[in-house]
């Protein structure tokens, strides 16, 4: 029997970040709105996933938001703007072969590629937008390791040419959703431009204001 029959509200909205800076971003953005709980499951897409699916045992929830810093690909996505997922991609979940790289859907193990709610996303884009946040929408990669090279980052976009942004839990917290039935979204702010490593030039506080401020607008707009 489901939450609907067992006369449960879902009327919940579950968001998971990586880590606790993040968390704390996100909630101070949300300044105590109701129904809105903020999970910090750690990184990477098996913490994601887990996180998520314990979160949503509890029932009640009618929204998975997966929320979080990114790196943004060059020209797509700048330091200190947002991206919401148009829809969300495991870019190396796959097999390598001598001719090329081969995705979930190639191999027929199930697709790669989760559908968030585009109508929400476009609607949570224009929200930010209004509260004069740089926001767009394209398709958000999740990686397991942080791209740090520009041979790599190229190969990314040639292998999914409207990726926006790569972060690295997204599909993981899509998965659990989905399990669920649940709508998804994701919503990364760019610390850092996708391609060869430069620490020094991730500007990750930045990136954390801009979370809170759309944490802000998010509020309003998911409501
Ligand atoms: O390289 C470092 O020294 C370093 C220091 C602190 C954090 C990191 C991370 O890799 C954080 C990963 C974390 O943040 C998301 N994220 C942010 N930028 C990217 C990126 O360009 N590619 C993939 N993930 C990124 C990710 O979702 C993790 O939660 C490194």
């Amino acid at each position: 029997m489901n939450n609907e029959a067992l006369g449960m509200n879902n009327n919940r909205v579950l968001v998971i970040t990586a880590v606790e800076a993040e968390r704390d971003a996100v909630v101070r953005g949300l300044r105590g709105a109701a129904g809105f709980d903020v999970v910090a499951a750690g990184v990477g897409t098996a913490r994601a996933a887990a996180g998520t699916a314990a979160a949503l045992a509890a029932g009640g929830y009618r929204l998975v938001i997966s929320a979080g810093i990114g790196g943004g690909f060059e020209g797509r996505a700048a330091v200190g703007t947002v991206v919401v997922a148009s829809k969300v991609i495991a870019a190396d979940l796959g097999a390598e072969t001598p001719e090329g790289f081969l995705s979930l859907d190639e191999l027929g193990f199930g697709s790669s590629c989760i559908a968030v709610d585009v109508t929400l996303a476009d609607t949570v884009a224009a929200a930010l937008k209004q509260a004069g946040l740089p926001a767009s929408t394209g398709a958000v990669l999740t990686v397991s390791t942080v791209t740090g090279t520009g041979e790599t980052a190229s190969e990314l976009i040639r292998r999914n040419p409207d990726a926006a942004a790569e972060a690295m839990e997204g599909y993981g917290a899509a998965v659990a959703a989905k399990r669920l039935g649940l709508p998804f979204l994701e919503l990364r702010t760019i610390s850092n431009a996708v391609g060869p490593r430069d620490r020094s030039a991730w500007r990750i506080k930045e990136a954390l204001e801009v979370l809170e401020a759309a944490s802000a607008a998010l509020r309003e707009a998911v409501s």
